[in-house]
């Protein structure tokens, strides 16, 4: 069976890659609009309508009406904007932590933001395992290369090279808070840092956790234990080999992957731990998961066409 997917936003940075990963594939027939088309209400409605999956990888507000403009109740469709991601009616695309079933049998998938699947990845299972309480307030650093801001920070960061490090969200109400929050279950929104780095994708989102100052925590090995439990078995999440070295890299020159791995680090008398996720936001941090969320809403094996 050849499953008729739409994307809507196909010339933008996560479409195309999504585009390049579903190209060759047989199980689906990829649609979209040439470029004089691809902005016309009109045509998006039809194509809207027309597909079995729609992929929307647009701004949020074009992504909303896009969903307003599906007509009938077969059209199935995953939206990469942060329009979604904590809606009712919306099933988190994170299968890994929200179940394969729930989107398996989805008809609306909200793909996380790249940042926040970092951070859930790390602490939603460790609160579910009781090693994390739901009630701390937690902070969150992160670095994303500059694609995570699509084509508009793509060109600045192409134009202006002497950028070295770019800090935002500065008055600290970044759109990805809420997932984050929302998906791990915790009772205050964690304080997020995020940042941007002069590399084109890779990015590294980090907990720091002061152990002996947090209430009813586990140790470094416990949460290491309930990390590899909780994902063992997944071909796309996984522990890190921590470094022999001592360092982490993100280079300039990484080739993109749809993998995530995740570690956490400790001082000798594990008063003190860092958990640390390394992910492309590109890969599973956008298109990727895309991908990956198709396969399993299609019913076909969920890491068919991903880098991993
Ligand atoms: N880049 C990343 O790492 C991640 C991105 N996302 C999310 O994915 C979505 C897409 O992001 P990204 O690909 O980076 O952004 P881009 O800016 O690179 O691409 C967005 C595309 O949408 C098109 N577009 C805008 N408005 C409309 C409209 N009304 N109708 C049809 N097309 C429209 C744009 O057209 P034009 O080319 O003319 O500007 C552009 O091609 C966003 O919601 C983003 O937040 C999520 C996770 C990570
Ligand atoms: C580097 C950069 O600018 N990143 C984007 C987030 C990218 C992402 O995850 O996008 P959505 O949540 O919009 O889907 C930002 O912080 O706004």
């Amino acid at each position: 069976m050849t499953h008729k997917v739409f994307i809507d936003g196909a010339a933008g940075t996560t479409g195309l890659e999504i585009a390049e990963r579903l190209a060759g594939r047989s199980e689906f027939a990829l649609v979209t609009l040439p470029d004089a088309e691809r902005k016309s209400a009109a045509r998006r409605a039809e194509a809207l309508n027309d597909a079995d999956f729609v992929i929307l990888c647009l701004p949020d507000e074009a992504a909303r009406e896009a969903v307003a403009m599906i007509d009938n109740d077969r059209t199935r469709v995953i939206d990469a904007s942060t329009a979604h991601r904590v809606a009712p009616g919306w099933v988190y695309g994170f299968p890994e932590v929200s179940g394969h079933d729930a989107v398996a049998g989805a008809a609306r998938v909200s793909n996380p933001g790249c940042y926040s699947t970092g951070f859930i990845a790390l602490v939603a299972p460790l609160v579910r395992a009781g090693l994390l309480p739901a009630d701390w307030a937690y902070v969150c650093h992160a670095v994303s290369g500059y694609s995570g801001g699509g084509k508009a920070l793509i060109e600045r960061f192409e134009a202006d090279r002497d950028i070295a490090w770019r800090g935002y969200a500065l008055t600290l109400g970044h759109k990805h808070v809420p997932e984050m929050q929302a998906r791990c279950g915790l009772t205050t929104a964690p304080l997020f840092s995020p940042a941007v780095i002069p590399a084109h994708r890779g990015m590294v989102v980090e907990v720091p956790l002061p152990l002996a100052a947090i209430p009813g925590t586990g140790t470094p090995e416990a949460m290491r234990a309930a990390l590899a439990d909780h994902y063992a078995g997944s071909a796309v999440v996984a522990m890190g080999e921590p470094p022999a070295d001592g360092e982490m890299l993100l280079r300039g020159s990484d080739a993109g992957s749809d993998r995530l791995e995740l570690f956490v680090f400790a001082n000798a008398d594990a008063s003190q731990a860092r958990l640390v996720a390394r992910l492309d936001n590109l890969g599973k941090g956008a298109s990727g998961a895309c991908v990956q969320n198709l396969n399993i809403m299609a019913g076909l094996p969920e890491t068919t066409g991903l880098r991993l």
